[in-house]
């Protein structure tokens, strides 16, 4: 039996350049991991059946759940003779922005890494699990970084300046496709990612404040504005810079000083579903 912890990612900054032929948006996004996770169980089986188990309604326990798709994958491609049965302690919100399933695929891929003996390194896994969703290569790292291609491209970053992270997921989910088929990519506000990355370098927390920036952020705003609502709410509370995440409907807040946290939560709670304080947790952590 093995434990992983499958954390939430959040996008300090997320810049969406053009479409691609495949589809697929070019992004320059930095993004980092929060201490917000997922648990995942993971059981050898006799047989190879890939089973999962969860308890949160949101959640398709069949050949959709990307944890399933994640030990699906290997287990192809390394000819495993072993089934497993994946238990998923859902923390992170369902559909919310912060890559919940993105990270649970990462989390199955390290885990039976260990499990099956596989020996896989950190880019192999991450190589199979850019075919799973654009953000599980991330998510197998960890940390903070810096991702293009479509996501999937990973350059390692230092640590942010360390600060509290307020989570503020409204009663909605959002479908990513939705948000980039409605993005109009004549109108979008672009980020300035290269000052966000020298923000990160230089440890200068008033610079990631002031580049935070989200180019889906007016695409989702415009179709639920119970989003927009929640961020005004939280600048108003004393949060020192706000942003969407992802392709939302989750809003963030950053807030260095811990004095002014219990303001911000409890100036949001009664407006959404699901209120979190975490921290950022800054740096890679090992394999598994
Ligand atoms: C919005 C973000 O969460 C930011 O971290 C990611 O860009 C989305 O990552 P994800 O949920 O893993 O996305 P995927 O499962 O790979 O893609 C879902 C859908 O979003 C759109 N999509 C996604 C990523 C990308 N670079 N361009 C896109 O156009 C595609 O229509 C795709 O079919
Ligand atoms: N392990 C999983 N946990 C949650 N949702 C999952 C999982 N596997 C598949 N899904 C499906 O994926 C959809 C999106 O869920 P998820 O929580 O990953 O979105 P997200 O946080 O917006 O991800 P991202 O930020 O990467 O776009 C859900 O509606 C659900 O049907």
């Amino acid at each position: 039996m093995m434990m992983v912890k499958a954390p939430a990612k959040i996008n300090l900054s997320l810049d969406v350049l053009h479409k691609r032929p495949d589809g697929f948006h070019e992004v320059e996004m930095v993004m980092t991991t929060v201490d917000l996770a997922d648990r995942i169980e993971l059981k050898e089986t006799k047989g190879t059946r890939i089973r999962i188990i969860s308890h949160d309604r949101f959640v398709p326990s069949d050949h959709r759940n990307l944890a399933y798709k994640a030990a699906d994958k290997l287990q192809r491609k390394y000819n495993v003779k072993k089934g497993v049965d994946i238990t998923i302690h859902k923390q992170i919100p369902v559909a919310a922005g912060l890559a919940g399933g993105s990270s649970d695929a990462a989390g199955t891929l390290k885990g039976l890494n260990e499990l099956w003996t596989l020996n896989l390194s950190a880019d192999e896994l991450a190589e199979v699990g850019s075919e799973i969703g654009s953000d599980v290569a991330f998510c197998i790292y960890g940390g903070t970084a810096l991702a293009t291609g479509r996501g999937e491209q990973i350059q390692e970053l230092p640590a942010p300046p360390k600060c509290w992270v307020v989570l503020a997921k409204p009663s909605i989910g959002v479908s990513t496709a939705d948000i980039y088929q409605n993005l109009k990519l004549d109108q979008v506000k672009h980020p300035d990612t290269a000052k966000m990355v020298q923000a990160i370098e230089e440890g200068d927390y008033q610079g990631v404040c002031e580049n935070l920036g989200n180019a889906l952020e007016s695409v989702t705003l415009q179709l639920y504005p119970e989003v927009k609502q929640i961020k005004d709410q939280m600048q108003r509370f004393g949060a020192d810079a706000v942003l969407m995440s992802g392709s939302g409907p989750t809003v963030f807040g950053l807030v260095q000083y811990e004095s002014k946290v219990h303001r911000v939560v409890n100036g949001l709670r009664g407006f959404c579903d699901q209120v979190f304080a975490v921290r950022i947790l800054g740096s890679r952590a090992p394999l598994a």
